[in-house]
């Protein structure tokens, strides 16, 4: 990829917070972040709580500094830079909250505003930038309303609106949907699509919801204990996580692999040897499973499972309980293995 598509890289990027004393030990919070975040697309970070996604994220616009290693923005190391010459990076980085963050003070128009009167835009200009801004997260009716007067997606657009004002080529979601309802969550990651796709403006988003990286994400950085332990396409994580950690996340929101406790009924009810399949994305996936289940002469119960869509691919595994003759089910497995089929067998199934 050339440099000038790598819209954020971290180079060996650590953070430690200084402690107070012996009560208040220093932390590393962030140990060897290497990433590249490409120009133009929604890159994901998810991680559970206390993973370091919310300091990874303000170290790209330097509300924190980083301890060592390098962040470069486009061409710009930000990394080590004083207050005053971050404050023309940060015209060029949009960033938006869980909490919205908005002036209570102030109307809608008003909080849309604000940026573009600290960089000194006058006003004619800047009623129309702020009535175009309002317009394009549908809230130009509530323009001069307050923030306490809209539901908790409507303060979440006036945000949007906020961080777009200085038209920023970077915009970062720091767990901008966690406060909201489901369907408000839909909406809104609608329209930070819509500000991807239609602005070009390229989103770093962190969550801890495996969800939203689902609906949103072309590239996903998963980490744990400051460490990015796997990153990929979106679509590669879910269909083939290969860290347990990736692994949880997905199953979390997928919900197409059994759980202890399931597995452990399924044993009771069902015979056979308990086998879960990944879905893959290859021409007659399931029919060639069904070929091979007859020509081994084994029996296929579909027991559990779920298949959904990600970026129009299929994404998923099923779990068979496999019955046959002598040897049969070892067969098949061998088969489907050498075949390329990714499966994994649950030990302590009756045979
Ligand atoms: N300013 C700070 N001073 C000291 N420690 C901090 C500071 N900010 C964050 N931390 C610590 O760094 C660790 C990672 O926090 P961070 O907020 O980055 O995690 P996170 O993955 O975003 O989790 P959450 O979703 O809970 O915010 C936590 O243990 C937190 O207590």
């Amino acid at each position: 990829m050339p440099p000038s598509d790598i819209h954020v890289r971290f180079e060996d990027v650590t953070k430690t917070f200084p402690g107070r004393g012996r009560k208040d030990p220093a932390q590393q919070v962030l140990r060897g972040i290497d990433l590249e975040i490409h120009r133009g697309e929604i890159f994901g970070i998810i991680g559970q709580s206390g993973a370091g996604k919310s300091t990874l994220v303000r170290l790209i616009n330097g509300l924190e500094p980083v301890t060592s290693g390098r962040i470069t923005v486009g061409d710009r190391v930000v990394s080590g830079l004083s207050e005053r010459q971050l404050r023309a990076v940060r015209r060029e980085i949009g960033m938006i909250f869980q909490q919205f963050n908005l002036f209570r003070s102030r109307t809608v128009a008003g909080n849309v505003a604000y940026p573009l009167k600290v960089a000194g835009v006058k006003q004619p200009e800047r009623d129309r930038k702020v009535a175009r801004l309002l317009d394009f997260v549908g809230l130009l009716q509530r323009a001069n309303d307050h923030p306490e007067q809209l539901s908790g997606g409507q303060q979440q657009r006036v945000g949007i609106a906020r961080a777009l004002a200085t038209d920023p080529s970077l915009l970062l979601a720091d767990e901008a949907t966690s406060a909201l309802d489901p369907e408000t969550t839909q909406d809104v990651l609608s329209l930070l699509k819509q500000v991807n796709r239609e602005l070009g403006i390229t989103i770093v988003i962190i969550t801890h919801e495996m969800d939203v990286i689902r609906q949103i994400a072309d590239r996903v950085a998963v980490i744990d204990s400051g460490h990015v332990v796997e990153s990929g396409s979106a679509y590669d994580i879910f269909a083939a996580p290969k860290t347990p950690e990736a692994t949880r996340f997905v199953s979390s929101t997928l919900r197409d692999r059994p759980s202890a406790a399931t597995l452990e009924r399924l044993r009771v009810s069902h015979p056979g040897r308990l086998v879960t399949v990944r879905v893959q994305d290859r021409p007659a996936f399931q029919n060639s499973l069904s070929v091979a289940f007859l020509q081994r002469d084994v029996t296929a119960d579909l027991v559990f499972g779920g298949i959904s869509e990600l970026q129009d691919r299929p994404v998923g595994s099923l779990t068979y309980s496999l019955t046959g003759g002598e040897g049969s089910v070892d067969e098949l497995l061998k088969q489907l293995r050498a075949d390329g089929f990714d499966l994994d067998e649950h030990e302590g199934a009756s045979r």
